[in-house]
Formats: C-alpha cells, sequence, structure tokens
C-alpha cells in the first residue's frame, strides 16, 4: 500500500500536463492548480511476472476556484510500453511507466471479471445485476468516440462506460438505467452490472456494463448522411431523398415519449405551480450569466434571450415535471434492429449532480433533440464557410430539412398521447428550452470544438430575435 500510494504522488506530477488534454477533462480554461490523491488502490498486478499491473487512483483537481474529482485507470509496467499503448502514456512513475489502462484491452478486461464475479476491491463493489450471466471470454476493444467519458466494447455484446468526472452521488445513468428496466422499458441498452462505492462520505458511481448493440447507427450519423444526400442532389426534392430522415424522425419522437411515460411510472411527476415559474425562469437566467462571463460571442443577444426566458413565467398554467434524459440529442439515440434506444442517461455533463436529478418539464428534452436537428441542418456548413459566402439555395434546403425533421419528432412525441407534455400546447416553454440549450452549447462548442460555437450563436440569433 505504501508504494501504491508513492506511486499515486508521483503520478500527480505529470497529471496537470496530460489531463487537460483528454477530451473528457472537464475544465479546458482555467489553469491547473494542483492535483491531489484521493483514492488508490491496485485492482489487479501481473507486475512480479512481468506483466501490467491497474492501479484504481481517484484525483482532486484544483483549478478555476474548484476541486472536481476525476477517476483514473492506471495501467503501470516496467520498461517500454508496447507500440499499442503508447497514444495512451502518461510518462515515468519511478521504474515504472504508466498510461491509461482504458485502452490497454487485458486490463479491461480484468474489470469486466470483477463484475461477472461480484467482487469488492478497495471498497470498491463489483456487480452484475440480478440474473446476469457474464460472458468472461469475450475480447474487448476500445470505442473510437472518445467523449465525456470512457468506454470498452466486450465482443459486440457489451459496453462498459468508466466515469471519469466523479459527482457524489450514485450517477443519474445508473439510477435511471436501473428504474427503466424495473418497469420493462424497451427503448433502452438493458443494464448488466455496475461498479459502485463510497467517496468521501458519498456514493459515488464508477461504471456500468450494458448491452453493446452491434452494427447499429447513432441518429447523429443517419441525420448527417440525410443531410449530406441533400446538399449533394440539389434537384430531388428533400421528401424523394433516399436518404430521407422524417419517418425516423417521427419513430424517434415515439420513443422518446414512451421513455418518458417510462420514467414516470417508475419515477413520478412533480408540479411547478404559476407562482414559482419565477424560479424556472431564475436557473435559466443564471446559466445565461456564466456563458455570458466567457464568451463574448453571446453578449450582443442577452436582451432577446432574457425576453425569451421570461415569456415562460407568464404562461398561465403549472408546469408538470419529471425525470428526464437531460442531454438528449441525436448522437445519444441508437436505431437498433429494435427500434430507437436512448443511452447516456447522465444529463449535460457540466451541471451539477443535484440539478440533474432534479426533476424538469420533459418538453426539456424534446428541445435537446429539436437542437440537434438544426444542428445536424447546419453543421456541414458552419466553421467551413463564411456566413455571407453560403448559397441560398442550399442554406434554404437545410433549413427545410431541419424544419421538416423538427415537425416529424413532435408528430411522432405527440402521437401516442402517452405523455404529459404536449411540445405544441406551451410554446414560450419550449422555445425557452430551446435557447437555454443553445447556450449551454455555446460554451460546450467553445471548449471543445471552437469551430463549431457559430451552430448555436446563429440559432440564438434567430430564436431570440423573431
Ligand atoms: N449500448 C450501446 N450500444 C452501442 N453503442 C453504444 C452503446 N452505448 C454507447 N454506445 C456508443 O458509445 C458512445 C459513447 O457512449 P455514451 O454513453 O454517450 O458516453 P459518454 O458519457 O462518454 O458521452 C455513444 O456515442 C455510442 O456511439
Ligand atoms: O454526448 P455527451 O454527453 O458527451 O454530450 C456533450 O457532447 C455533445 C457532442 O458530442 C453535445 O452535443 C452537441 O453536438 C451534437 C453534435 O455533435 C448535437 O447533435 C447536439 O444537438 C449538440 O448539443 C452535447 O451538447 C454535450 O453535452
Amino acid at each position: 500500500m505504501t508504494a501504491l500510494v508513492t506511486h499515486a504522488e508521483a503520478l500527480t506530477g505529470l497529471l496537470s500536463s496530460w489531463l487537460p488534454k483528454q477530451r473528457w477533462f472537464g475544465d479546458k480554461q482555467s489553469h491547473i492548480d494542483d492535483v491531489s490523491v484521493v483514492k488508490a488502490d491496485t485492482w489487479f498486478d501481473d507486475l512480479p511476472s512481468g506483466g501490467p499491473r491497474l492501479d484504481h487512483v481517484v484525483v482532486g483537481v484544483a483549478s478555476g476556484g474548484r476541486v472536481e474529482r476525476y477517476q483514473l485507470l492506471v495501467g503501470l509496467r516496467r520498461g517500454e510500453l508496447p507500440e499499442r499503448l503508447d497514444h495512451a502514456r502518461i510518462g515515468p512513475v519511478e521504474d515504472l511507466v504508466a498510461y491509461d489502462a482504458a485502452h490497454d484491452l487485458d486490463l479491461t478486461g480484468e474489470i469486466r471479471d470483477l463484475i461477472a464475479a461480484n467482487k469488492d476491491v478497495g471498497g470498491v463493489r463489483f456487480r452484475h445485476e440480478p440474473g446476469a450471466v457474464i460472458d468472461t471470454d469475450l475480447a474487448s476493444r476500445p470505442i473510437s468516440a472518445e467523449q465525456s467519458n470512457t468506454s470498452v466494447v466486450f465482443g459486440g455484446e457489451y459496453i462498459m462506460k468508466l466515469f471519469r468526472k466523479l459527482d457524489r452521488g450514485v450517477s443519474p445513468d445508473l439510477e435511471l438505467h436501473r428504474a427503466l428496466r424495473s418497469v420493462g422499458s424497451e427503448h433502452i441498452a438493458e443494464l448488466y452490472g455496475a461498479i459502485e462505492g463510497e467517496l468521501q462520505d458519498a456514493p459515488v458511481t464508477y461504471g456500468l456494463l450494458q448491452k453493446f448493440f452491434a452494427n447499429t447507427a447513432d441518429g447523429w450519423a443517419m441525420a448527417t448522411a440525410s443531410v449530406r444526400d441533400l446538399i449533394n442532389e440539389p434537384e430531388t426534392p428533400i421528401a424523394e431523398l433516399g436518404s430521407d430522415f422524417s419517418t425516423e424522425a417521427c419513430r424517434l419522437g415515439q420513443a422518446v415519449a414512451a421513455v418518458h411515460r417510462d420514467l414516470v411510472t417508475a419515477l413520478g411527476t412533480e408540479v411547478v405551480p404559476v407562482d414559482r415559474l419565477d424560479s424556472v425562469v431564475a436557473g435559466m437566467n443564471a446559466r445565461l450569466d456564466a456563458v455570458l462571463r466567457r464568451v463574448s460571442g453571446l453578449a450582443p443577444f442577452e436582451p432577446g434571450i432574457r425576453r425569451v426566458f421570461a415569456e415562460v413565467a407568464d404562461h398561465g398554467e403549472p408546469v408538470i415535471v419529471q425525470r428526464i434524459h437531460g442531454d438528449l440529442h441525436l448522437g445519444q439515440v441508437l436505431r437498433t434492429l429494435q427500434g430507437w434506444v436512448l443511452i447516456d442517461f447522465e444529463g449535460e455533463p457540466a451541471r451539477p449532480l443535484p440539478e440533474r436529478v432534479a426533476k424538469m418539464s420533459p418538453l426539456r428534452d424534446v428541445a435537446g433533440m429539436l437542437r440537434s436537428f438544426d444542428y445536424a441542418a447546419h453543421h456541414l456548413l458552419v466553421g467551413h464557410v463564411e456566413a455571407e459566402e453560403i448559397d441560398p439555395s442550399v442554406d434554404e434546403r437545410v433549413v427545410e430539412w431541419a424544419d421538416r425533421n423538427r415537425a416529424a419528432f413532435i408528430e411522432g412525441y405527440a402521437k401516442d398521447g402517452i405523455t404529459l407534455a404536449d411540445p405544441e400546447a406551451n410554446p414560450a416553454l419550449l422555445r425557452a428550452l430551446e435557447l437555454d440549450k443553445a447556450v449551454y452549447e455555446v460554451a460546450y462548442e467553445y471548449d471543445n470544438r471552437p469551430s463549431w460555437v457559430d451552430i448555436p450563436l446563429r440559432s440564438i440569433a434567430r430564436l431570440a430575435t423573431t
């Protein structure tokens, strides 16, 4: 244990420069002031026989006046790293080389095996869900999409997500998958297992094991393929495009509605009375304030945005709230053989946990998806072409594509009459939620993909001024 802690502390010296380069690292703007070890344990050790060791290290990262906790899976090997792991190198730690073990398929297999065996290591509980039998022979591979967390696939059967930023409390991704499983929801990936524990006197979720849908396309890939065809075939009416997405958009709306109904069945509803709607507006304004402080390009739209937000409180009806997905977009939905499946119920990664687990209007998810149709329509143009250089006929077609699919999604959402909110009954709330999401996206793009920041900014210009 002493040697382990020494290694872990030697490691922190390397992390100030390594962490900001990771896609999953949240605060890309501030200088890291300090990295300290919160918890360190060895999960697997083959060093005595010349193999790797897997250390589980939780670090506290102080930056921008806050301390966030991150989970690291640290592989340690003697001598040179195999070439396949070179991209994952963190640096030398005493006589060993440290690297990100989430990329070491031998070690990720060991983690899966701990779940299959219901083991406890260093106070961490590896558990499979009741009745789930995990095949431990399947080889693992990393997935190419490196996002807020790190995921590994096993033989086209399972996907294991290892959370990076750790919240104080059970992850909504785990909580909602369990809740949806308990009511037999058909539009989620079945949960097979989880890695949980306690950290600094609060529950923590380290990972999830779920059904992997092989050979599926996500909504973003399908929608953007459709937009590409639309641009490449300027003479073909949208409805006649082989890749027209509107039927799928409608089915997607039905699937989202079914998940919302299931969430109500599992976790209930609350009502925000009319005289409390100003607190909803205050929340939106506070998020806007935070982004305005960072992104000057948003300033010209501030009065228009605040006006749209203010209209929410003028609505004469109470708003019914429930647990929702919280960060729904086309990249979070998979078209599988069993229909559309929603993944990643964590909510917006940048929001604090208490906000992410709060009940909210289901229209927030609807708004997220509407924003995504806008993104899919415009992303091929924005960042590559100056606004004034966009051929107006191309612009008209992508706007028509977005309108068509947004309408189809809303039609599908309302079709079966199974949800608590009709998107067309409260246009002021829907518009404000779209703007709130677009404001969030401005900050997200500013941090992660600066050349995309014009996508939400141009939508804000439209939503806040019309
Ligand atoms: N059950 C699944 N089946 C197939 N692919 C999946 C599944 N879950 C996630 N993925 C793929 O992994 C990617 C990352 O998963 P996600 O849960 O969104 O992680 P993150 O929290 O890092 O954003 C998704 O965009 C999708 O491509
Ligand atoms: O999937 P995550 O939970 O990591 O969500 C974050 O990243 C998303 C991008 O990967 C981001 O989504 C934004 O870009 C999408 C296209 O890449 C677009 O479909 C979404 O509408 C847009 O919001 C998401 O906001 C962020 O939280």
